[in-house]
């Protein structure tokens, strides 16, 4: 068992395309006389839009560069320029866009959704549009606008099954690579070091359950503090929580418990009522026993005690998310 990466993120810099220009033209009847203005307008540049596609797994399709097309420029005889076909890029369900500044701006839920990123400029207009009683002869025509430009970062949240959830240092990692050391099935993500990862545990039955290892918590974390948002968001698409806590922590492991399930409710509404189970890490240490004994009587979720460095009683979480899994027809 292998941990690969959570998180597929992509930079791309989009441009909407640009706006034809307008014409400046007359009509002409005869050889020497003319009839009026008859420039057209350019067309509209395209939009650098980006679609949902059920169909497809990663953001490889996401370029560094996305330019749009621009518009056709208008014509003499009132021709107006094409409007410029819009560029789609399909990505995944589930792609989520922030802006230059980290900030998030949208999120393709379902698929055939559209985010118009970047929209193309407006064709000018041709003179003939600049008629007016007042000017038979205008020489006015417009170039086109500009497409809106910008960065975008683009990343992929992959669904887990299960997330491990704790305060940094409660042992997560060290837990996901005690239960994810099997064969490893491993999905090909691009590699940050700050994302969370995912392992995937892997049954005897072929039965394959995909275990999220989420960076730490901390107070707050639902203000955005910390890596706040970021990571909470990672949690919510995780059908089961396991709760990591750490015996010997400073802080009792009843009051992680409650600070952590605090965090995510103020977070998301329901989302400390996921089904969850406890992982009491660190049971190699000295001293743990009236904590674990006093979690076990106290809280109403069931307690696994651990010691994830040691490996000890690991295979009970390997079952116990298994039976997670099972009973939340998870797919
Ligand atoms: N004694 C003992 N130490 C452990 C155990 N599990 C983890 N540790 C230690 O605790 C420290 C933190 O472990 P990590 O697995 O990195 O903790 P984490 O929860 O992933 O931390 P963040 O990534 O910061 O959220 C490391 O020094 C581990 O060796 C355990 O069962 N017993
Ligand atoms: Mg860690």
């Amino acid at each position: 068992m292998q941990a690969s990466h959570f998180v597929d993120f992509r930079l791309s810099r989009v441009q909407g395309g640009q706006g034809g220009k307008g014409a400046m033209s007359f009509l002409s009847l005869y050889a020497k006389e003319w009839a009026g203005p008859d420039g057209g307008d350019g067309g509209n540049g395209g939009h650098v839009v980006f679609q949902a596609n059920r169909n497809l797994r990663s953001l490889s399709n996401v370029r560094a560069v996305h330019i749009a097309q621009s518009g056709g420029n208008g014509k003499s005889k009132y021709g107006n320029g094409k409007n410029a076909d819009h560029t789609v890029i399909q990505v995944p369900v589930g792609s989520l866009f922030k802006d230059e500044f980290g900030e998030f701006v949208a999120e393709l839920e379902q698929h055939d959704d559209l985010y118009v990123a970047a929209r193309g400029g407006a064709g000018g207009h041709g003179n003939y549009f600049f008629l007016s009683n007042d000017n038979r002869a205008p020489t006015t025509y417009e170039e086109g606008g500009l497409g809106e430009e910008k960065t975008l970062s683009v990343e992929l949240r992959v669904m887990a099954h299960v997330g491990l959830v704790g305060f940094p240092n409660a042992g997560k990692s060290t837990l996901l690579r005690a239960i994810s050391k099997a064969r490893p099935k491993v999905a090909s993500y691009a590699f940050t070091t700050l994302n969370p990862h995912i392992g995937i545990v892997e049954y005897e039955d072929h039965e394959q359950v995909a275990v999220a290892d989420i960076p730490g918590l901390i107070p707050g974390a639902h203000l955005n503090k910390g890596l706040g948002f970021s990571f909470l968001r990672h949690i919510e698409r995780c059908v089961c929580l396991l709760y990591v806590l750490d015996l010997t922590a400073s802080q009792g492991p009843r009051s992680q418990l409650q600070d952590l399930r605090y965090e995510l409710e103020q977070y998301s509404s329901g989302l400390s009522q996921r089904p969850a189970a406890i992982v009491a890490n660190k049971t190699d240490v000295g001293g743990v026993t009236d904590l674990l004994d006093e979690l076990t009587r106290e809280e109403d979720l069931p307690v696994i005690a651990i010691s994830a460095k040691k490996k000890n009683n690991t295979q009970s979480v390997v079952q116990f998310i298994r039976k997670l899994y099972d009973q939340h027809a998870l797919t």
